[in-house]
C-alpha cells in the first residue's frame, strides 16, 4: 500500500474458543481459501458489517477441532492475506497472572513472550531469508480503536499487558505459573505466537483482545484451571466478545493510508537473501504475503 493512496481496510477476526461465529454480518459467506501452506483451519466466514468488510476465521476450527499445536498458522494467515485482509483482530480466552485481572477482565495486550516451541513460525527459510521487527508486536492503532469500543461498551478492560504463549495443550505447571509472574506477564495462552510473528510477516496490522477465563494455578484461593472452568466464563465473555467486534470494525471502516505504526511495510528493511541466490519455488509460495516486496527482485 503506497502512503500516498488511501485504501478501504478489510478487517480480519479470528475467534478464538468460544468464537466460532459472529452475528450480525450481511451478506455472509462461507468460502475455503486455497494456500501454498496447506490448509487454514476451516472455510473463512465473507461479509459486512455496517457497509465495512468483515472476514471471520475459527481460529480451532468450527466445532474446536484443532488444538494449539495443530493449528496450520502459516495457512490461517496466508489465507487472511489472500482474502485482502489489512488488520486483523485476534480474539483469545487467556489465564491470568494478576490479582487485578479477574475472569471476565478484557485485556488489550501489547507485548509477547513466546515459549512455544513445536510451531512452524516463518513463511520464509532457505532460499528466502528476512528478518522483521517484533520490537512492537501490536499495531498501536488498532489497539486504540478496540480500547476506544470497549470503553464505550463499559466493557471491563486494561490497555496493555504482556501474554506469555506456551506450547500446551497441558495447563502450565504451578512452577510455570510462578515463573511467568515473577516474568512480569499478565495472562497466558498457548495460540497468539506464532500469530502475531506471521501476521507481521505478512505485513498485517495485528491486535489481540485477551478474555480472561480463570487464574492459571498459581492463584491460592482458587481451584487449578480446567477446560471446563474456561468454557463456563467464555459462554459468560462470548456475547460481550461479539458486541465488541460488532462496535470496533465499523470503527475502522474508514479509507486510510499506509498504517503509521508501519506495520504494512514490515518487510521493507527485512529480506536479506540476494535475489540470484533466492529459492524460486519458496519466492512462489511467498506471493501473497510477500508479492510487494518480492515481485520486482
Ligand atoms: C479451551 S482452554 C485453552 C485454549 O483456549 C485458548 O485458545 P484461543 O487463544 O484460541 O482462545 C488457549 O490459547 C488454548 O488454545
Ligand atoms: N490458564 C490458561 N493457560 C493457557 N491457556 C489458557 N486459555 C485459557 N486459560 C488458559
Amino acid at each position: 500500500m503506497s502512503a500516498a493512496e488511501p485504501r478501504r481496510p478489510v478487517i480480519g477476526v479470528i475467534g478464538g474458543s468460544g468464537l466460532y461465529d459472529i452475528e450480525g454480518i450481511e451478506d455472509k459467506r462461507w468460502e475455503r481459501v486455497a494456500t501454498p501452506w496447506g490448509e487454514a483451519s476451516d472455510e473463512l466466514m465473507f461479509g459486512t458489517l455496517e457497509g465495512v468488510s468483515v472476514v471471520f476465521l475459527p481460529r480451532h476450527g468450527r466445532g474446536h477441532k484443532l488444538s494449539p499445536t495443530d493449528l496450520n498458522y502459516r495457512a490461517n494467515i496466508d489465507a487472511l492475506k489472500r482474502a485482502g485482509v489489512t488488520d486483523i483482530l485476534s480474539m483469545s480466552a487467556v489465564g491470568s497472572l494478576r490479582e487485578d485481572l479477574p475472569p471476565g477482565h478484557f485485556v488489550i495486550v501489547d507485548q509477547f513472550i513466546d515459549r512455544t516451541f513445536a510451531r512452524a513460525k516463518s513463511f520464509f527459510g532457505a532460499g528466502c531469508v528476512a528478518h522483521v521487527s517484533m520490537a512492537e508486536p501490536v499495531c498501536a492503532r488498532l489497539g486504540d480503536a478496540l480500547e476506544r469500543s470497549a470503553r464505550a461498551l463499559d466493557l471491563p478492560v486494561t490497555r496493555g499487558g504482556t501474554y506469555l504463549a506456551m506450547e500446551g495443550p497441558q495447563f502450565s505447571t504451578k512452577a510455570e505459573s510462578h515463573l511467568y509472574r515473577a516474568w512480569g506477564c499478565s495472562v497466558i495462552g498457548m495460540t497468539n505466537m506464532p500469530e502475531a510473528k506471521l501476521a507481521r510477516e505478512a505485513e498485517l496490522c495485528y491486535a489481540t483482545v485477551a478474555m480472561v477465563t480463570d487464574y492459571d494455578c498459581w492463584h491460592e484461593d482458587h481451584e487449578a484451571v480446567t477446560v471446563e472452568q474456561v468454557v463456563k466464563v467464555l459462554l459468560g465473555n462470548a456475547d460481550r466478545a461479539r458486541a465488541l467486534v460488532r462496535a470496533v470494525v465499523p470503527s475502522l471502516g474508514a479509507a486510510r493510508p499506509a498504517c503509521a505504526a508501519g506495520c504494512d511495510h514490515a518487510l521493507d528493511h527485512a529480506l536479506i537473501t540476494a535475489p540470484a541466490a533466492r529459492d524460486p519455488d519458496l519466492v512462489a509460495r511467498l506471493d501473497a504475503v510477500a508479492g510487494r516486496v518480492l515481485s520486482g527482485g
